[in-house]
């Protein structure tokens, strides 16, 4: 599979340099710590202005928008659930919602009684993590950080998801579709515990963050407890050699997300009595193959915004612990207890609609990727600035400026029309990916404008479009 996303590989040099935090940077061939120059001699190096400035401008609309956030995604993860399930529907009525309110008891009951549900969920992390220790892996170096330095990560996503995969077969080949459809019996108390668990990180990674000498994210320093909790003060939070925000940001929720849609389709063979729908046949393979291909391409999240310039706090833990596996799920959770039967023409049409988003969403970060990696097999056409740097003003890139975006926003809708028409609810998860990734567009395109001055203004005239074009 080829590299999809960011802008480059990063670099695969040898070498012990410095972190910051604490911990050693590695030589990427080996899994042990090469020896550590000095941290505090690293530190001394460095003034607080450039471990620790202070940011001067909120986003997100702020400590208020972070509160928001904060009560809304635990509340709409329990709610997706409560509001659309096979006790009480998925239908968005008066009389829907007085069946909800009388379930009350029973859903607190489920959601913080339920130990096994609770058992279960950390013994998957813990699972993730002993992964992450024991399966073989090789050690990629970062980005240049703001200080000079580079951490290195361990690359072994990939083979947790396959230990995860073998694990689930096992289970189904030696217990039945039947075994395996726990997750989603246990679907409330997993929510809660996720949710504990993003919670705790958070809290862990606020307070570990005022240690001395930590290398704090440009925009999570205001002084606002609330705002700087949510957005994360630490750029590269870390416990040892364990790098919290990439862990989290592919594996346990990316890796739950596959398995609880496993778990869905097992559910729906068990009510129809041994077969599952197509609906259900795209869903999964749809959400297996974007999961597959993100592990596969682990690498190139080093590149990414979240990994390069946001801190790891409340936002990013709740997003990739709870909002992922639990929300980006909900197609596959609907199609258990809602079957549809698609036949062959919109079978056809939405394998259509995914193949032309996957098609898109490939090549635009394929050529960006080409590009970045100093080729450009389309001899596509670019302009330069003055950074030295060159952007593309052809092909995908000469369409939109966030043709990548697009793309994936197309294969959002496909991931939700196997659920046909009946409710609007499993359709939530394109109307979300919209705003976010308008959201993340936006402040792409300032970081941009920041990085390259008239250049990019020059840019978005030759490009006017900024994900759709003739649209946006
Ligand atoms: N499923 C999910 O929940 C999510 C999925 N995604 C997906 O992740 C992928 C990566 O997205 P993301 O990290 O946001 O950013 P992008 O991959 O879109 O990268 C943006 C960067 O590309 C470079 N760039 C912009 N224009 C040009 C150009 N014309 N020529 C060359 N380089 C250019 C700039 O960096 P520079 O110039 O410095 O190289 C810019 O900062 C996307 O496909 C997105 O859809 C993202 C978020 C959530
Ligand atoms: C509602 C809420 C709290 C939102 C927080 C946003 C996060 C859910 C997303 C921010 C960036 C993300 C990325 C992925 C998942 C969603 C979050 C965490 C990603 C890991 C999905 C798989 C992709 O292939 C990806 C690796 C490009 C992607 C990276 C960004």
């Amino acid at each position: 599979m080829v590299q999809t996303r960011g802008q480059s590989r990063t670099p695969s040099k040898k070498g012990g340099k410095v972190a910051l935090n604490g911990s050693p940077a590695l030589d990427p061939d080996t899994p042990s710590p090469a020896p550590r120059t000095s941290s505090r001699a690293a530190l001394q190096k460095h003034g607080q202005d450039v471990l620790a400035p202070k940011s001067h401008e909120y986003e997100f609309g702020g400590p208020i928008g972070a509160l928001g956030v904060t009560l809304a995604v635990p509340f709409f993860s329990y709610a997706m659930f409560f509001f659309c399930n096979e006790n009480v529907g998925c239908s968005v009525t008066p009389k829907h919602l007085d069946l909800i309110w009388k379930q009350f008891g029973v859903g607190l009951k489920e959601s913080f009684l339920d130990v096994q549900g609770w058992a279960i969920y950390f013994a998957w992390y813990a699972f993730v993590v002993l992964c992450w220790a024991v399966l073989p892996g090789k050690w990629e170096i970062g980005t240049e950080l703001r200080t000079g330095e580079r951490l290195s990560y361990k690359i072994n996503a990939f083979a947790t998801l396959v230990a995860s995969f073998v694990g689930a077969v096992a289970i189904i080949s030696y217990k039945g579709p039947q075994g395996f459809t726990f997750l989603y019996d246990h679907w409330p108390a997993l929510v809660s515990a996720s949710i504990a668990n993003s919670i705790g990180q958070a809290v862990y990674v606020y307070a570990a963050s005022y240690r001395t000498g930590r290398l704090l994210a440009k925009g999570g320093n205001t002084g606002n407890f609330l705002y700087d909790w949510f957005i994360g003060r630490e750029l590269n939070p870390r416990i040892g050699i364990f790098d919290i925000k990439t862990f989290n940001e592919l594996r346990p929720g990316l890796i739950l997300w596959a398995l609880l849609d496993i778990s869905c389709a097992c559910k729906q063979w068990v009510k129809l009595g041994g077969r599952i729908t197509d609906s259900m046949v795209l869903v999964v393979a749809f959400h297996g193959w974007y999961v597959i291909d993100a592990l596969f391409n682990e690498t190139a999240i080093l590149t990414q915004m979240d990994i390069t310039t946001d801190g790891f706090g409340f936002m990013l833990s709740v997003g990739d612990l709870t909002w992922v596996p639990f929300i980006y799920s909900l197609q596959a959770r609907y199609l258990a207890f809602v079957p549809v039967d698609l036949g062959y023409a919109a079978t056809a049409g939405i394998l259509f609609v995914n193949g032309l988003g996957y098609w898109i969403f490939r090549d635009s970060n394929g050529e960006k990727n080409d590009f970045r990696n100093g080729t450009n097999p389309k001899n596509l056409k670019y302009m330069e600035t003055k950074t030295g740097r060159k952007l593309l003003t052809s092909g995908w890139w000469g369409r939109s400026r966030h043709p990548n975006y697009m793309g994936d926003l197309i294969m959002s809708l496909a991931w939700s029309l196997p659920t046909a028409f009946n409710t609007p609810i499993p359709y939530m998860y394109p109307v979300y990916f919209l705003v976010l990734l308008v959201h993340r567009q936006r402040r792409d395109d300032a970081a941009c404008k920041e990085k390259y001055g008239a250049d990019w203004d020059k840019y978005c005239k030759i490009v006017p479009w900024r994900i759709f074009p003739y649209i946006y």
